[in-house]
């Protein structure tokens, strides 16, 4: 067949497979008015269509049975409307690009062949009988990203099933028209990503699944273990992997798995909103997100307020001469590890005997029950019962304590005053709350005296609502003490001290916040979250161990999907064995692990100079861009000027242009320095999203994002000097698409040292 013959009648295909959406779309509308009719009926009728009647208990059962028919009527509806909705949404996408891909596939022992259809969602026949498109987690849509023309075989629940790929094929369809259309080999074309990976980066991350390579799909469709780690270069579509697999999930345990039950942690609230928008775009919902930050800050409650990771970056990457700095970087580094955590549980231990701190109870600003009685109590029970169940005992007996002091005090002096004080609505509800008693029963006393007696009632009652929520939530343990004491016993004096000092200076450092956790955990009990099923951590080579083994503690029914970089860990708590900690809390045969070591982001004269600066094995997609480009100049102002001028050129071809500081004081400064100049956005640690611009950014806040062109600020030996400060440089470099210039004063980074001359042209 002619290509042009060809091309007519796969645009033919196109057209009637639109003509068929459309006409599905049609019937589905109806079907969706009438169910909201129908809904809507139910509702207004809901007690006409029931009968009411509580006579007997026979009749009350009826009652019952029947409001419940009712109910399951009127909950199955909504189910199939909510059904109706999201199919609606899907079709509405394959009205655009119905497929991207198709094999045919001759199945073993068959005689036709299967020519099978691949999109983002499934599109079947009005009998339900044959696929015009097959969603891409579908099983036979494995044959398309696993497998070349040849030989194939998939699984399916009822076994695998074999077969030969006689023609892979990609499409690029949009708005109704095919615009591409390629043969393609085992990888998923090269073609097809060039014209993918070529265009201008989005403010918003895209979905992958016309292009998903075969390494990735591993990681995507793997439901075996209870741990999946997966080491990936930067830009070798880690998130990417990450997002597809979760809307992978939805399909493949649709019936017992929701969105809801996912969570994902990423590295800060850019990234949350840059990434928001690929399941939807897939026709799912989107899973929990959230940054372990703000998971700490809701997990502290309002006990804290927390120093943020960001702050404590700052301090790391710009107080090197502070004379506290290496003991600073210690501690964190001591309070991130497991060892940590085992000296922790030693210390804990010890506490099932003596050594746990309490606070007196107090009561109308006197003391109510001494701390060393509370101690008695708790030390008296039997040392089998766990602290956490000790703590409840303790606390239901002090609960009893206050019931009986309730009732002493309502016969006290200063309750007569605050009896007076209280407002008319009050008396009044006492007043017919008393005449409705007098009611049943004439042989009442004094409806005067039943009055005071309540009223009384009431006003301890008030009063003592404090306390008993403190003795319930168990704030009569003293748990900075613990925890401070705890400290003491582990810490070296010196770290000990400094620790100290920083609690007491009213943030709580965010090294601290985890351990602390921990320690509250154990002692009041873990407040768990079981409906979680799946947790995904990205950029997880920014997670001490310490902060893993909390997590698996905190989601115990989950299974983890752990993403990241060695290359990139940028924070003082970041350690090279971090995986391998993590994998130490799980059984051998619960692990998968993966490796990505190809880089899809980047032209390759972009990963060729990153990838001398920390000397890593990344193999950079076949794209082809300029050599990046080195500008020195003699002093900050010129730098400044170069700058301008740089960013100026760039945005004549490029959507996103960011310039990349190191900290945020760094970018605030530039941006003063700049912006009369140039049309530029600050980014800070609260932005939530950016239009396609300029930006001026800080280091760490661009983690996980890309712009179509990166400007490193003030890469100068006077800037990056430290050997700790090399993975963050990398990271910064690789966040360019398709262009990066470098900016230095006088002297650029030792950190550039071993990146050869070939790899970029050099400015003055
Ligand atoms: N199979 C693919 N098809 C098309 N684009 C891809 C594919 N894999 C990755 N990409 C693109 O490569 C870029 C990098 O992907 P992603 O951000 O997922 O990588 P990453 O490994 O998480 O990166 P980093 O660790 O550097 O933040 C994105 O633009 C993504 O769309």
């Amino acid at each position: 067949m002619s290509r042009n013959s060809e091309w007519q009648e796969e645009q033919q295909r196109v057209n009637f497979i639109i003509e068929e959406v459309k006409k599905r779309e049609l019937t589905l509308q109806e079907k969706l008015g009438t169910t909201k009719e129908e809904v809507v009926d139910i509702r207004k009728n809901f007690w006409e269509d029931v009968t009411v009647n509580f006579e007997n208990a026979d009749e009350a059962a009826e009652t019952h049975a029947s409001i419940k028919q009712q109910a399951e009527l009127m909950s199955e509806r909504e189910r199939s409307h909510q059904h109706d909705l999201k199919q609606l949404k899907h079709l509405h996408k394959l009205k655009d690009s119905p497929y991207f891909g198709r094999i045919d596939f001759l199945e073993n022992g068959e005689s036709e062949i299967e020519k099978v259809y691949i999109g983002t969602s499934s599109f079947v026949d009005n009998d339900g009988v044959d696929f015009y498109v097959y969603d891409w987690r579908a099983p036979i849509s494995n044959l398309y990203y696993d497998y070349g023309p040849g030989p194939g075989t998939y699984e399916t629940p009822s076994g695998a099933i074999s077969g030969e790929i006689e023609v892979k094929k990609q499409y690029i369809i949009r708005q109704g028209t095919i615009e591409h259309m390629f043969n393609t080999g085992i990888t998923i074309g090269d073609e097809m990503l060039q014209e993918v990976l070529g265009g201008q980066s989005d403010t918003q991350m895209k979905n992958i699944v016309g292009t998903i390579q075969k390494e990735q799909n591993q990681i995507i469709r793997n439901d075996r273990g209870r741990l999946l780690i997966v080491q990936g270069v930067a830009g070798s579509g880690k998130t990417s992997a990450a997002l597809q697999r979760v809307a992978y999930l939805l399909y493949r345990f649709r019936n017992t798995l929701s969105a809801d039950q996912i969570v994902l942690f990423s590295p800060n609230p850019l990234f949350n909103s840059y990434v928001s928008t690929v399941l939807p775009e897939l026709g799912e919902d989107n899973m929990q997100q959230t940054t372990f930050q703000s998971y700490l800050e809701y997990r502290l409650g309002d006990e804290w307020t927390l120093e943020d990771p960001f702050h404590q970056m700052e301090y790391i990457l710009s107080s090197s001469n502070d004379e506290l700095y290496e003991q600073q970087v210690e501690t964190i580094k001591m309070k991130s590890s497991l060892y940590y955590m085992e000296q922790m549980d030693h210390y804990l231990s010890k506490l099932e005997n003596e050594g746990l701190v309490f606070r007196d109870l107090i009561f109308q600003g006197e003391t109510f029950v001494e701390k060393e009685t509370i101690y008695e109590y708790f030390y008296e029970i039997d040392d089998s019962i766990s602290i956490p169940n000790r703590l409840q005992m303790v606390s239901e007996m002090l609960l009893k304590k206050i019931r009986k002091l309730e009732i002493e005090e309502r016969e006290k002096e200063w309750v007569d005053k605050e009896v007076e004080l209280l407002d008319n609505e009050i008396l009044l509800k006492v007043h017919q709350k008393v005449q409705n008693e007098m009611k049943k029963d004439s042989d009442h006393f004094y409806e005067y005296d039943r009055e005071q007696q309540l009223l009384r009632a009431l006003v301890v009652k008030r009063k003592c609502k404090k306390i008993k929520s403190a003795v319930s939530n168990l704030y009569f343990l003293d748990m900075l003490t613990v925890y401070k004491q705890l400290m003491q016993e582990i810490l070296p004096a010196n770290l000990y001290e400094q620790s100290i000092k920083k609690i007491n200076e009213g943030l709580f450092p965010y090294e601290d916040a985890t351990p602390y956790l921990y320690v509250k955990g154990k002692l009041e009990g873990f407040q768990v979250n079981a409906k979680i099923r799946h947790v995904f951590i990205d950029e997880a080579q920014d997670y001490s161990p310490f902060q893993f083994a909390f997590i698996k503690n905190m989601f115990p029914r989950a299974k983890m999907t752990v993403l990241g970089d060695k290359n990139q860990s940028i924070y003082a708590h970041s350690k090279e064995s971090s995986f391998s900690a993590l994998q130490s809390l799980y059984d051998d045969g619960e692990v998968e692990k993966y490796e990505l070591t190809q880089s899809y982001r980047s032209t390759r004269q972009i990963i060729n100079f990153a990838k001398k600066i920390i000397l890593a094995d990344i193999e950079p997609f076949n794209r082809e861009g300029e050599k990046p480009l080195l500008w020195k100049a003699q002093t900050k102002k010129q730098m400044n000027e170069n700058v301008i001028e740089r960013v100026k050129h760039l945005r004549r071809s490029f959507g996103t242009v960011a310039i990349i500081c190191k900290t945020a004081a760094e970018s605030k400064s530039l941006y003063e320095a700049i912006y009369h100049h140039l049309d530029v956005r600050l980014m800070t640690k609260h932005s939530t999203g950016y239009e396609s611009s300029i930006l001026i950014i800080p280091s760490y806040l661009a983690k996980g994002v890309e712009f179509d062109a990166v400007v490193v600020y003030d890469a100068s030996r006077s800037t990056y000097n430290k050997e700790s400060e090399r993975k963050l440089l990398y990271t910064i470099c690789t966040r360019a698409m398709h262009s990066l210039d470098v900016f230095y004063v006088e002297e650029k980074s030792p950190l550039l040292s071993n990146v050869s001359k070939e790899t970029f042209q050099e400015r003055m």
